[in-house]
């Protein structure tokens, strides 16, 4: 099949890439011309595993293309695949400028009926407002059919998840667009959920937001058993072997970030304020994430007698979530931007996303190459990504590196038996404290 992917973010080069792979002819089409250059000598502008190998087989089969230019993206494609940013708007809800730009500027090359396959979030009723923006818009007669296909992948294991995922979603209300759907996606083997528009639209957002409700409830639970002396761990683990609640998403820590979970939670929100509909479980799911952050913070704080001028903090790990350089929605930024204004120095590490958190993080952190470095003479260290280096460090280093080794533990990397008798003092979310002498 002949298909254009528009966007060439997260979602869209895993699309393209993956579309190419199981045979398809994909043209990927970005306005962010440093990007298409890149892409075209074969690098991925992203970190993501196991992506840069079929980015540069597809472009050596000659299968997978990158352009700037419209017209030469679009030309002959039959179906086009939309995955530009719906980032959030100032009043929470998605803002749509993006996917709006593109469905007026692509109407001068549209010349036959074409199928618009929308994989951005978008809000419930958006698909409509696509067919009848660009029916009207088109220089020729044309029929547009839209597609609902929300994207599930998640980042870090994008390119895994696009091959194993566990539905596709298609969301369409006409037969041949469907079929050319399903054909599409028979090589990959994953079963399909048919339903209409506005179903599929609702079901990224309900997905996301059970998600984020789902880590949400587990931080208040942990939170509740510091003051009564239960551990998260052991709590999340009993109830997640129900089947009726299922184990997944149930890891206590500084609470979800990224660019999905906060940014659906507040477009869904918004939503059910513009129907006057309010979404008080999911206000609440918002509240409890955003204290979550500041809970580890004021732990640190109080360990400190109230005062954390002049100490230098170690931060490990900073995207928000391990195998990925984004910072984008990381906790992280609001942990910096608390230490440093509360006097504090901050020391900080991550494998991959430096770059990316230079440009978020407050200007006075000093970013370090080495686990060992960020340790070094600091009073702390906090650890707000779990990144599996992290996870396996061998934590006598803690005490020979830190100048009175105090771990802050935001993600629950380690057992508490680790600690115990380690001569190192370790704080954790939802679970007991372990002192120097345990
Ligand atoms: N990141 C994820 O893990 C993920 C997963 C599922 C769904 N989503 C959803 O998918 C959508 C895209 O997310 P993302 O993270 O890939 O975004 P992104 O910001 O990484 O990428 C968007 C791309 O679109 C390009 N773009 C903007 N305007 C354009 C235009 N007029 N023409 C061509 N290209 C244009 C940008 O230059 C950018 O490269 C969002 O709606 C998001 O909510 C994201
Ligand atoms: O038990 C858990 C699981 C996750 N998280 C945090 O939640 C956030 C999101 O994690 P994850 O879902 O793994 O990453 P994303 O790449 O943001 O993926 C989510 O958002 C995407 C964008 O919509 C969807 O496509 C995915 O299905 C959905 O999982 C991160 O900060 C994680 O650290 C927890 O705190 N505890």
């Amino acid at each position: 099949m002949n298909i254009a992917v528009i966007g060439i973010g997260y979602v869209g080069l895993v699309t393209g890439v993956c579309l190419s792979e199981i045979g398809n002819n994909v043209t990927c089409i970005d306005i962010d011309e440093e990007k298409v250059k890149t892409l075209r000598s074969g690098k991925s502008p992203i970190y993501e595993e196991g992506l840069e190998e079929l980015l540069q087989t597809n472009i050596q089969r000659e299968r997978l293309h990158f352009t700037s230019n419209y017209e030469e993206g679009l030309a002959a494609k039959e179906v086009i695949f939309l995955a530009v940013g719906t980032p959030q708007g100032a009043d929470g809800s998605a803002d749509l400028t993006f996917l709006n730009t593109v469905c007026s500027d692509i109407v001068k090359y549209l010349h036959n009926d074409v199928v618009i396959v929308t994989k951005s979030t978008v809000p419930i009723g958006t698909n409509e407002h696509i067919k009848t923006s660009i029916e009207q818009n088109a220089i020729t007669n044309l029929t547009v059919k839209v597609v609902s296909n929300p994207e599930f992948l998640r980042q870090g294991t994008a390119v895994h998840d696009t091959f194993n995922g566990d539905r596709i979603v298609i969301g369409c209300e006409d037969e041949e667009a469907m079929d050319i759907m399903e054909e599409i996606y028979k090589p990959y083997n994953i079963p399909i959920v048919k339903t209409d528009l506005r179903s599929a639209e609702m079901i990224k957002y309900a997905s996301n937001t059970f998600l984020a409700t789902k880590i949400s409830f587990i931080n208040e639970i942990a939170n509740l058993c510091e003051h009564v002396g239960a551990n998260v761990d052991d709590v999340a683990n009993g109830i997640g072997m129900d089947g009726r609640i299922g184990g997944r998403f149930l890891k206590a820590g500084i609470g979800y970030g990224g660019s999905c979970f906060p940014k659906d939670t507040n477009a869904i929100i918004a939503l059910g304020n513009r129907v006057d509909y309010p979404m008080f479980i999911l206000e609440s799911v918002q509240y409890v994430n955003e204290k979550q952050t500041d809970i580890l913070v004021d732990k640190i704080i109080k360990r400190f007698s109230g005062n954390i001028e002049d100490i230098t903090i170690a931060l490990l790990g900073l995207a928000f979530k391990a195998n990925t350089d984004d910072m984008r929605g990381a906790p992280s930024v609001q942990v910096a931007h608390r230490i440093i204004d509360a006097g504090a120095k901050i020391n900080a590490y991550d494998p991959v996303a430096v770059e990316n958190a230079k440009s978020v993080l407050p200007k006075e952190v000093n970013y370090v190459k080495t686990i060992e470095e960020v340790l070094n003479h600091a009073n702390c260290a906090v650890i707000l990504t779990d990144w599996k280096e992290i996870k396996e460090y061998p934590i006598s280093l803690f005490r020979q590196y830190l100048s009175y080794p105090i771990v802050f533990d935001g993600r629950n990397c380690f057992s508490l038996e680790k600690f115990n008798g380690s001569g190192i003092e370790y704080h954790s979310v939802g679970r007991p404290s372990i002192n120097r002498q345990n």
